[in-house]
């Protein structure tokens, strides 16, 4: 039949991959870690690139495209910042049935790709700052459990890499970057998110610090990371000879920036919003925002029923919104109720014979079902406060799972109670990173060790002589620990 045969709350993972299926977003493919992305991602992809590309430009950030294919003497010029990484690139061989002198590898992440450009190009301090972003797939052929949007083997994003002369300019972009980030998901995918300071351990290995914009998933109890902000210092200016002669004559190194946000957004705004009946899709990012069904009656004028479908259409579009009409003839208007309603369109508007006759129509919101009947002569301005308030009302509903999930914790028992519960647990911690690999060990098992999952950046109040949970030394900072993906 149409609907699902799985329950969000009862098996999470299979009702998330009947949903990103059921709702025609992702077609499974015969490469395990690759997915099929249909029209129906592509359109929430491209709204959200629409708004991150125009803001970019607005900072004076520039596209470009660099090869996909990297050499492996680049690659490996800095074995530290690719050391763990090497069992997940993924190399190309062979042309036709000849083996390639050298093998290729294909790119995981750009910095090894593109640097060595920006140390020829950055010769003085007026060739600064040069900063560049490029849209694209990356490979990394990961062998944990694939999950679409979350973990691929291919995935498309963008990453941006920029170069200052001085930390200060950098530090001010990394946060400016993390801003837009948390716009994307507050704004845009209706989803609340911490901004964070990654710890050492945590961190990207060849940088200076790393930002992030954490998510939960209530489901699983599990954080996740959203997108991050790194400020690489002068780390690879110093690999790649990325410097400059600087207004007093000086030779100086740039200080760089690297960040990225990907098609994982996808993914968590399924988890997040997703019920029973299937996608629930954020107002701002669905590609038909109302659906227009007629519902003919054996000897009602069908004419002037499909005839009002046409008119709301036209009016709702005129004002902006991005409106449809189904009028296929071979569906009846409850299996069409159930199809739109799976594929999250976030409000529906019935025109049967009674609605012509009183010149109203049937709304249906998507997130609460509730059904109004709305005169023609004010539909516009009702559907643009309803699409604003399903927005409000999705955050509002997550942001409230999210927060009766965050346990705050003092103690290591009170930790472990609460990673059992799959909490978001906000704890006072040492900032010591042996203390940080030790509750990783103790909370070793099946479902996955407890992590650091950022210091949020808005640090609560704390007390003076406050212990840290883990370690009983004096606590530094506030930082999030859960379970993550
Ligand atoms: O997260 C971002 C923002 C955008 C540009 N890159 C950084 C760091 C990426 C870390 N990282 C992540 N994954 C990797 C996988 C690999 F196979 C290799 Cl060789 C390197 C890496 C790697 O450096
Ligand atoms: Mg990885």
């Amino acid at each position: 039949g149409l609907g699902l045969s799985y329950k969000k709350d009862e098996n999470f993972g299979e009702w998330y991959s009947e949903v990103v299926v059921n709702s025609e977003m992702i077609e499974y493919y015969d490469i395990s870690g690759c997915y099929i992305l249909r029209p129906w991602t592509m359109s929430v992809w491209e709204i959200m690139q629409a708004f991150f590309d125009a803001e970019i430009k607005k900072m004076k950030i520039k596209n470009c495209y660099f090869p996909l294919f990297v050499s492996p003497g680049v690659l490996q010029r800095e074995k530290d910042h690719i050391e763990g990484f090497a069992p997940e690139v993924a190399w190309v061989t062979k042309s036709g049935s000849s083996d390639l002198e050298i093998p290729i590898a294909i790119r995981p992440t750009s910095e090894t790709v593109m640097y060595p450009y920006y140390s020829k190009w950055i010769r003085g301090h007026r060739d600064l700052p040069l900063k560049l972003n490029q849209w694209c797939n990356v490979v990394r052929w990961e062998f944990s459990n694939p999950t679409p949007f979350i973990r691929s083997r291919e995935f498309l994003w963008q990453e941006g890499h920029t170069a200052f002369a001085t930390k200060e300019e950098a530090d001010v972009e990394v946060l400016e970057i993390l801003e837009l980030y948390k716009r994307i998901y507050e704004e845009y995918l209706a989803i609340p998110v911490v901004k964070g300071k990654k710890s050492e351990l945590e961190k990207f290995a060849g940088g200076l610090y790393t930002t992030s914009v954490e998510a939960f998933i209530p489901n699983t109890g599990r954080g996740i990371q959203g997108a991050t902000s790194h400020c690489l210092g002068q780390n690879f200016a110093k690999m790649f000879e990325i410097n400059f002669e600087n207004e007093k004559g000086e030779r100086a190194m740039a200080w760089q920036n690297s960040w990225a946000y990907s098609t994982r957004t996808i993914g968590v705004m399924v988890m997040v919003h997703g019920d029973d009946k299937g996608l629930v899709l954020p107002p701002k990012v669905a590609s038909v925002q109302v659906i227009v069904i007629p519902v003919p009656y054996k000897d009602a004028d069908t004419k002037a029923i499909f005839d009002a479908c046409s008119t709301t259409v036209n009016m709702l579009t005129e004002s902006g919104f991005r409106v449809e009409a189904d009028l296929r003839d071979n569906y009846s208007p409850g299996w069409k109720y159930s199809h739109w309603e799976m594929k999250g369109v976030p409000l529906r508007i019935e025109i049967g014979p009674k609605d012509v006759a009183k010149s109203q129509v049937r709304v249906v919101r998507r997130d609460n079902f509730a059904k109004i009947d709305i005169p023609t002569s004010t539909l516009v301005e009702e559907v643009k406060d309803i699409l604003v308030n399903i927005h409000q009302s999705l955050f509002d509903a997550a942001k409230q799972k999210r927060d009766e999930c965050i346990k705050v914790v003092h103690t290591w028992d009170e930790f472990v109670e609460a990673l059992n519960q799959k909490s978001l647990i906000l704890a006072p911690w040492c900032d010591e990173e042996d203390v940080e690999k030790d509750v990783k060990a103790r909370t070793k098992g099946d479902m996955g060790a407890a992590k650091t999952l950022c210091s949020p950046l808005d640090q609560p109040e704390l007390p003076e002589g406050t212990l840290c949970f883990a370690s009983g030394k004096p606590a530094k900072k506030w930082t999030y620990w859960g379970r993550s993906y």
